[in-house]
């Protein structure tokens, strides 16, 4: 479906003496199969608006070649377009016409009917929780409705490819659920392949076979999430205890049989590999001990220990997450 092999985008910013070359995308192949959904992860600036301009030839590459859907990205650019469906960070509605009317008139412009257009706008809208707005301005939308129609614009013409840059960015929770499971869908009903980059750590992990990750133009990780999270060294393990005076013994049993340890006042927590299995009996040792336990806390690795584990660096501190994201407000 997606074939890449040592995509370049390099910019030139500034003026004069100023001059400076930004290597936004730094070789990257990709290959991604028929019917799979890929998640492509990274920091800001990291480079994937610009890897998903060149692969729906928005952006032609620096160097590099790349077929999407067995089409040159190079040579057959309009091919490639009319297989594939869009839908930019940016939208592509305009704010004066009816939001209906557009809808029609994009199905139009990939060949179909007018009536085959309304008939499939009209059935996406109510999949996107837009029934009503079908004669509303655009610009009389609140943001997560015009994100819902984007989204509309992007399918309408069923496309089995479909390009999604961060979807549900700006969308409340339960509009992102129900985009989730309409993303979820294109696949298990229509066999759609779906490449979408997302800033959302639970997004990615929720909704892809295989998450690709990109730093500084670079992929530095390709697997499935599973797959990815068990790269990270172990779960990470805290206890927290009542009584102080137990934590460096606690710390030096959990340094023999893990990694990371950090004690902070009454409480230690380190990375244990197989905690399930090893956790029980250290818990029974400390008691033997008279180390009276407080709490206990096991958290899996989440993408974001794998992105650190990678790069030293935390996705999340650099990128928004669902509990900063602002909602949209909906307008009466
Ligand atoms: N038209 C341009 N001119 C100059 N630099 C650009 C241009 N477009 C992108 N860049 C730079 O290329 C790099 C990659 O940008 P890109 O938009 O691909 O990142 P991204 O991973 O999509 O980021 P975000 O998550 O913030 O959307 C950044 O350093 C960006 O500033």
């Amino acid at each position: 479906m997606i074939h890449a092999r040592g995509l370049v985008q390099t910019f030139t910013t500034g003026r004069g003496k100023q001059t400076k070359e930004v290597r936004a995308v730094d070789g990257v192949d990709l290959d991604i199969a028929e019917g799979e959904v890929v998640g492509f992860l990274g920091p800001n600036g990291a480079g994937k608006t610009t890897t998903l301009r060149m692969l729906t030839t928005l952006l032609r590459p620096t160097s590099g070649t790349a077929t999407v859907n067995g089409y040159d990205v190079l040579t057959q650019s309009v091919q490639v377009r009319r297989s594939i469906g869009y839908v930019s960070q940016a939208g592509s509605t305009f704010s004066q016409a009816l939001a209906g009317d557009e809808v029609s008139d994009h199905g139009q412009l990939y060949g179909m009917s007018r009536r085959d257009a309304v008939a499939r706008g009209k059935q996406l809208f109510d999949d996107l929780q837009l029934d009503g707005l079908w004669d509303r301005m655009p610009k009389n939308m609140s943001g997560g409705q015009k994100r819902r129609l984007d989204i509309v614009m992007g399918l309408i013409h069923d496309p089995t490819l479909v390009f999604l840059d961060e979807p549900t960015t700006g969308l409340d929770p339960q509009a992102r659920a129900n985009l989730w499971e309409h993303i979820a869908r294109l696949r298990t009903e229509r066999g759609a392949t779906v490449f979408l980059t997302t800033h959302y750590l639970d997004e990615a992990d929720a909704l892809s076979d295989r998450i690709l990750i990109i730093d500084n133009g670079r992929i530095v990780a390709a697997d499935t999430p599973d797959n990815l999270k068990s790269q990270v060294s172990g779960d990470l393990v805290r206890l927290e205890f009542a009584d102080a005076a137990h934590v460096p013994n606690v710390a030096t049993a959990l340094g023999d049989i893990g990694s990371d340890v950090v004690v902070d006042g009454a409480a230690v927590s380190a990375r244990v590999r197989g905690s399930a299995r090893i956790v029980p009996g250290l818990l029974r040792d400390l008691e033997a001990r008279g180390a009276t336990l407080d709490s206990i806390e096991i958290v899996k690795p989440t993408l974001d220990d794998v992105f650190l584990t990678l790069t030293g660096r935390s996705l999340r501190d650099e990128t928004s997450t669902p509990d900063t994201a602002q909602p949209d407000k909906e307008i009466a």
